[in-house]
């Protein structure tokens, strides 16, 4: 498998990037590497899902580096998503179409998402707009997960889902790392995002603020909540 010498899948150099003029993000320095999840958090408006675009080569960079694969990379997703990208943004799921079909649209086997997630196996024929919240992100999970992606890029997998379903949905992607898989997970579930973790980046205000292993930040947990309920813009 192609990687960086520092062997990241992907990785920043002074990254910045934004909409129009203005950067939301600046100076990313950031990596993932093959068999680790990595954990992104901060506050509303902090540019996690700017960073997440600009990885994933929907959003071109205002200035720095992305390199994808051991290469600078100004990519498209669709081109970064055939050399094993997954990107799942929210409820990435088509919502006219059965179970069934969105497994079969995204060119993955049924029998393998059952794998994976048994418990979408009574939902096969149901439209996935009639899923709960939890069951359409376990198909989008399944969807990204079984092509055996090299990075997955999440955005928020789990927003306003019940604590098990959180805890169920990053278990699979845990369980994929240790297969192999490098991820990037955006979470506002920072303490269960820690628990299966192997590193973490803070970003306040589009800028990384701190970083380190989940048991480095244990001590700065109710500082990194307590910025979730201060405006991350201002
Ligand atoms: N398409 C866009 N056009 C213009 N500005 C945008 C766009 N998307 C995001 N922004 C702005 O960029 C800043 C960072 O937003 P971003 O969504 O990256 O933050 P975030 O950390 O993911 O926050 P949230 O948790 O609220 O999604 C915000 O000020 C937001 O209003």
């Amino acid at each position: 498998m192609p990687e960086t010498t520092s062997g990241a899948l992907i990785a920043t150099s002074s990254l910045s990037a934004g909409y129009g003029t203005q950067p939301v993000v600046r100076d990313l320095d950031i990596e993932v590497r093959p068999g680790e999840v990595v954990a992104l958090l901060g506050p509303n408006g902090a540019g996690k899902s700017t960073t997440l675009r600009v990885l994933a080569g929907d959003l071109a960079p205002m200035s720095g580096e992305v390199r994808w694969l051991g290469e600078p990379s100004r990519a498209p997703l669709h081109r970064r998503a055939r050399e094993g990208l997954a990107y799942v943004g929210e409820r990435a799921v088509f919502t006219r179409l059965d179970t069934a079909d969105n497994l079969r649209v995204g060119r993955v086997e049924a029998a393998r998402a059952l794998e994976l997630f048994p418990e979408l196996e009574k939902r096969l024929g149901t439209g996935a707009g009639m899923l709960s919240g939890g069951e359409q992100q376990m198909l989008s999970l399944a969807r990204a997960l079984c092509r055996e992606p090299r990075l997955l890029l999440a955005d928020e997998l789990s927003l306003g889902l019940a604590p098990l379903v959180v805890e169920r949905l990053l278990r699979a992607v845990r369980e994929a790392a240790d297969r192999g898989l490098g991820a990037l997970l955006v979470e506002q579930h920072v303490r269960k995002v820690l628990d299966i973790a192997d590193r973490v980046y803070v970003l306040r205000r589009g800028r990384v603020v701190m970083t380190g292993t989940p048991q480095e930040l244990r001590g700065n947990l109710d500082a990194i909540e307590s910025s979730y309920l201060a405006d991350g813009r201002s």
